[in-house]
């Protein structure tokens, strides 16, 4: 059945109250919780001032957190049927392509990470490019100039006049290009967040033999920093399940479904509904990534710690652990940054 005004069926009512009331309250949690957490990230970082790869990946994580969080009120604004029906074609243009083009790049930086940590914990004394901080600046600007120079020609192609009897469509925006930009770029974004997740279980992999061959080695009868350390490796994992994998089983029958116009209108409903869901867990990696930062960063703890008054609990704590590092050596993974 078709709605007069759109050409989405209606909805149940429990799912238009989902859509319409629960997601518009679930992102303005998501926005006040994720501007707290990466303000004070961000605020923490800039205290940081260190020639780390491993850092720099992290900040420009709190960059595009912070560019993502920022398209959250028009979202809310919209999936709530408040403002202007006009306002549907700003987020079709505008922020919908800065909110994905941020999470893909947030997805990169995710990978980077976790190269990082392969590179520093299992193969320390490499030659690789990426040891260098001078390269890795490079690659981190090369990877917002390739994302953005990407995504734009899905802005510049939503050029189509504005319907009002269907103002959510963002494909009815689109010229012929860009119906056909918009799917090359979802390919070209499923291809790389499938080759950031084979990078990270890959590495997740030789990290955790490793850290386990070394504990096995050196402090097979000693408990602590071994299994904290694999724990602390496994946080980007597991954020990485939780909030991307979902979204791309579904991105992919989406897409198709919003460019071929034989797909049932019934089918192309469900599929946005789904898509709607998964895109809010692949959203609350804006408060995720913070917690990866307190995980596996020492230095941000560190500063984290100084800065919340707890440096006199925190140097305690660190001279016990200085008369114990003798035994624990080995086990301090990942590398201090
Ligand atoms: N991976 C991506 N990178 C950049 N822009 C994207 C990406 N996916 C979708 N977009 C753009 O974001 C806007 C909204 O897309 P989408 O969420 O697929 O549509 P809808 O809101 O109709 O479900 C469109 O302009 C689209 O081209």
């Amino acid at each position: 059945m078709l709605d007069v005004n759109s050409s989405m069926p209606v909805s149940d009512d429990h799912e238009s109250v989902l859509l319409s009331v629960v997601f518009p309250a679930l992102y303005s949690l998501l926005f006040a919780g994720g501007l707290v957490l990466n303000c004070l990230a961000a605020w923490i970082f800039f205290k940081i001032r260190t020639r780390s790869s491993f850092i720099l990946y992290l900040k420009n994580i709190t960059v595009a957190d912070f560019l993502m969080i920022l398209t959250f009120p028009l979202l809310v604004v919209t999936e709530a049927d408040q403002g202007p029906w006009q306002l549907h074609a700003v987020v079709c243009r505008y922020s919908a392509v800065i909110f994905y083009t941020s999470m893909y790049i947030g997805i990169i930086f995710l990978g980077l990470v976790s190269l990082d940590r392969f590179l520093k914990i299992v193969r320390p004394f490499g030659h690789s490019c990426l040891y260098n901080y001078s390269f890795t600046r490079v690659l981190s600007a090369g990877v917002w100039v390739f994302m953005i120079s990407l995504s734009l020609p899905n802005t510049i192609l939503t050029n189509q006049p504005l319907n009002a009897s269907d103002p959510k469509d963002c494909m009815a925006l689109k010229s012929e290009l860009g119906k056909q930009w918009h799917t090359a770029v979802s390919s070209i974004n499923i291809f790389i967040f499938a080759a950031v997740l084979v990078t990270l279980l890959i590495c997740y992999v030789s990290i955790y033999l490793h850290v386990h061959r070394s504990n096995a080695k050196f402090v097979s009868s000693t408990k602590g920093g071994g299994p904290q350390a694999k724990q602390n490796i496994s946080v980007v994992l597991v954020v990485f399940f939780v909030c991307f994998v979902p979204y791309h089983l579904c991105r992919i029958p989406y897409t198709r479904s919003q460019v071929n116009e034989k797909v049932d209108e019934d089918v192309k409903y469900q599929l946005m509904y789904v898509k709607k869901v998964v895109l809010f867990l692949s959203s609350c990696n804006v408060c995720l990534d913070p917690i990866i930062y307190f995980l596996m960063c020492k230095s941000f703890t560190r500063r984290l710690k100084a800065q919340l008054g707890m440096k006199r609990m925190h140097n305690l704590s660190e001279s016990r652990t200085i008369q114990k590092s003798q035994v624990r050596r080995f086990r301090e993974y990942p590398a201090p940054v």
